[in-house]
């Protein structure tokens, strides 16, 4: 195992990611970051310098478990304090399973900003993965938006409410074409996109491989608020990776991907090599606004500029939940992955409601929504400050009304902001139940991906309505192979039950993955055996009450 070393600088830059050109949060003059690749057992030290002048920042690693190094999480108010301007923090951590995986920004909107980059983790030295290929391409896809994410910020939490909208474009490794299309001779009435074949910084994506190949393509998606379905002409894909988790593999037609996914799927080069394909990724689960993104896979020796014969293919409705589903549910275990335990010790039930808060719009959680301290709690609960006079963060409710009615409005949309706190006792087994319902307006329920920091969890399934917990619902659960995952989606008006169990001590967020819903309060924290945490980087505590702490000697 090796000690990879990263300088970063993380700054505002211009930049054209649709070819409109905008300010994008940067690393070392760069976007989307740089790759980070690694193999199993390396340690990963970034060094990373805040270049933004007037705002803090951090980064999450992004399906990285963090066992041990809770404080190298990269979630502000949670795990550290937001990295001051000028200055620097050094993430160090074990990448200790191989995947497809991502990092980003997590403070604020930062994310949505383009505050991302892929990182990816190689089996170690002399060990195979279960699967063969060839070549490999790297995928990772986003949506951009042309109003600045201070802008959305306020917007959101403005009263009245200002909703941000669909994106403007879809991004491939950070290039998309706004307003205009790369097959606008297969599109009627779409414009040719002059720009983008000079702006390399909005160029198409050339994906190039030799016919009768098979290659790796990892996915995956960072995106703001669209949800994704990704497909290649004529191609089949082969799904052998679910965020770093092998998988039972399958092929599809087109795959689904929700923000914080990542995939692993295997192509075969099989189709008339005289020609290129098209690659398009579309979006799923709200009225697309937003046109497709496109890539070409380019069978060589055929120039990358040799337009595909055939018309991008069209990815499915984005109603069609029963593709999604039927997707969905086909995801499971490849064999050999541990299974989970056969009962649980504790089932938190969460309802996802969308209210009325002060004539502004937010996200609750079980009648909660989350709001941020100002002292990151890995070290006020660490310093145990909660006992020395700080309001300790009152128990969050384990379930909701059973009479609550999921298919209407809320008959009462007032919320409350909360700490949504949980704490988790060690070892302990947890099942979290995700119910989804109808938003403010009548007949809405939408789709959110959840993602647990610290853990994968097993998916146990999926459900249509109320979730009961009667044998109905338990005969639903896949207990033979359920899949090991860190984001699961909840389908609209439906509920979806994971288990996980509760061995890194450290403060986890769980949270909708949408960047405007998670900053509308749409997620938890789990606060887990706190005590057993060892010694918090103090680089990480200056500020709020544990930094007042700190300059006292431990006490306030
Ligand atoms: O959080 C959201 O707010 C809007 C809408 O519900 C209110 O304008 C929308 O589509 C969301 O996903």
């Amino acid at each position: 195992a090796k000690a990879r070393h990263f300088k970063w600088e993380i700054s505002n830059i211009f930049w054209s990611p649709d070819c409109e050109e905008k300010v994008v949060i940067g690393i070392n003059g760069q976007f989307p970051g740089p790759t980070i690749r690694a193999r199993v057992g390396d340690t990963i030290h970034v060094e990373l310098k805040n270049a933004l002048h007037t705002e803090g920042v951090v980064i999450h690693w992004h399906g990285i478990r963090q066992i041990g190094t809770p404080w190298a999480d990269g979630t502000a108010a949670i795990s550290q304090c937001a990295i001051n301007p000028e200055e620097t923090f050094t993430y160090r951590f074990v990448v200790d399973r191989p995947g497809t995986y991502f990092y980003h920004g997590h403070y604020g909107m930062q994310r949505a900003a383009g505050l991302y980059g892929s990182l990816i983790v190689d089996v170690a030295e002399g060990e195979e993965e279960p699967f063969k290929y060839d070549g490999e391409l790297n995928l990772l896809l986003s949506d951009w938006y042309h109003e600045s994410i201070h802008t959305q910020m306020v917007m959101l939490s403005s009263k009245p409410f200002r909703w941000i909208g669909e994106p403007q474009s879809l991004l491939i490794n950070g290039r998309g074409q706004f307003n205009c299309s790369m097959a606008a001779a297969h599109t009627p009435g779409a414009t040719q996109c002059p720009a983008a074949a000079v702006n390399r910084q909005c160029a198409p994506v050339v994906l190039p491989v030799l016919p009768n190949k098979t290659y790796r393509l990892r996915l995956a998606s960072t995106t703001s608020l669209a949800s994704l379905n990704l497909a290649i002409g004529n191609h089949k894909l082969t799904v052998v990776e679910a965020d770093g988790n092998y998988v039972d593999p399958f092929a599809v037609d087109d795959i689904d991907l929700y923000s914080g996914d990542s995939y692993s799927v295997l192509l075969t080069t099989d189709q008339d090599p005289s020609s290129n394909y098209w690659v398009t990724v579309g979006v799923r689960g709200r009225l697309p606004k937003t046109p497709p993104a496109l890539a070409v896979l380019n069978y060589r020796p055929n120039a990358a500029s040799k337009l595909p014969s055939l018309a991008p293919p069209v990815t499915p409705a984005w109603d069609d939940y029963a593709h999604s589903k039927a997707f969905t549910y086909r995801i499971r275990a490849r064999a050999g992955t541990p299974p989970p335990p056969a009962t649980a010790d504790r089932r938190i039930e969460l309802l996802n409601t969308q209210n009325k808060m002060d004539g502004g719009i937010k996200w609750s959680i079980n009648n909660a929504s989350m709001v941020l301290p100002a002292t990151p709690y890995l070290g006020s609960l660490k310093l145990g400050l909660n006992k020395s006079g700080l309001a300790a963060p009152a128990p969050a409710p384990e379930t909701f009304s059973r009479g609550y009615d999921l298919r209407s409005p809320p008959a009462n949309p007032n919320t409350t902001a909360g700490p949504n706190v949980y704490a988790l006792a060690h070892g302990a087994t947890v099942d979290v139940v995700l119910q989804n319902a109808n938003a403010l307006a009548a007949n809405v329920s939408e789709v959110h991906p959840w993602h647990l920091h610290g853990h994968d969890f097993w998916v146990l399934g999926y459900g249509e309505g109320g979730y009961r917990g009667d044998a109905a619902d338990e005969a639903r659960l896949n207990r033979r192979d359920p899949p090991l995952r860190n984001t699961v989606v909840i389908f609209p008006y439906g509920w979806t039950k994971i288990r996980f169990v509760a061995d890194n001590p450290g403060v986890w967020a769980f949270h909708c993955h949408i960047e405007p819903h998670l900053h509308m309060g749409m997620g938890v924290v789990f606060a887990e055996a706190v005590d057993r945490v060892g010694e918090v980087p103090k680089e990480g505590m200056m500020c709020g009450a544990t930094a007042s702490a700190l300059v006292n000697g431990g006490h306030l």
